[in-house]
């Protein structure tokens, strides 16, 4: 028999009995996978296993995460949302309240907007997440910006989406595949120029978590936003 406990808001240990760590979420549409996850029923409720192998923030949560910055009611900007993966796992924790999540690549959007289906709080956007005024229509002030881009201007795209949307006091967190800003210089020379942007320009760090051994020279970070 499953037995579950409330690691965050929304965000569930499962114990299916094997010794294995696991976490889920609760699923919002029931008996819907979006990328192939276990569905665990427990007392009558489904939850949907989030695999840290498809997920860095479920990696980040498995490896030590020490505050979820995502609850449930917090409004949420994704960017990077790809076919949807973490951002349907984000929308669960959230529950009720809106998950705005970018993405710029077409067919990939086409495969996002599937797994959208019966979310109420999951809205794709056709976007650039460099341009944030091209969405700024659609997207209103949020509690938390999540980015997962993979781009060499990481960092720079946290800070321009910070600026538009996010409410001072919220919360960024980004991971940074130090593989795309440069292949050729040691990640941890990455991880730290890419934090001291952010610390220099409104972000206080409060969380860093290596997601080894789910995805190699990756680090999540976690800043509180001061609003400039
Ligand atoms: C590593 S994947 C994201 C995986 C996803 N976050 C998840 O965990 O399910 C990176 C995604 O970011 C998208 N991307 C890269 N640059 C972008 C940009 N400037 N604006 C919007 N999306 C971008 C890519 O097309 C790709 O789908």
């Amino acid at each position: 028999m499953a037995k579950i406990k409330e690691k965050f808001d929304n965000v569930f240990e499962l114990d299916l009995g094997d010794g294995i760590k696991r976490i889920g979420t609760k699923s919002l549409v029931p008996n819907k996978r979006v990328y192939g996850e276990k569905l665990v029923n427990v007392k009558n409720t489904e939850y949907r296993v989030w695999n840290p192998n498809k997920s860095k923030l479920g990696a980040s949560i498995i490896n030590g995460l020490k505050e979820m910055p995502i609850k449930k009611g917090s409004k949420v900007l994704y960017l990077g949302a790809s076919a949807g993966t973490t951002p349907s796992h984000v929308a669960d924790v959230a529950e009720d309240s809106p998950v705005y999540a970018v993405e710029f690549a077409p067919r990939i959007m086409r495969e996002f907007i599937e797994s959208c289906e019966g979310r109420k709080n999951l809205f794709p956007i056709l976007g650039d997440a460099n341009k944030p005024e091209e969405y700024a229509n659609i997207v209103e002030k949020v509690d938390v910006i999540f980015e997962d881009v993979a781009q060499p201007n990481q960092a720079e795209i946290l800070i321009k989406n910070a600026k538009w949307f996010l409410k001072k006091g919220g919360y960024g967190m980004i991971s940074i595949k130090a593989r795309s800003v440069d292949v050729t210089e040691n990640p941890r020379v990455i991880f730290e120029a890419q934090k001291e942007i952010m610390e220099q320009n409104g972000f206080k760090i409060v969380d860093a978590i290596n997601i080894e051994p789910f995805e190699k020279d990756h680090m999540l970070f976690v800043g509180i936003w001061n609003g400039q």
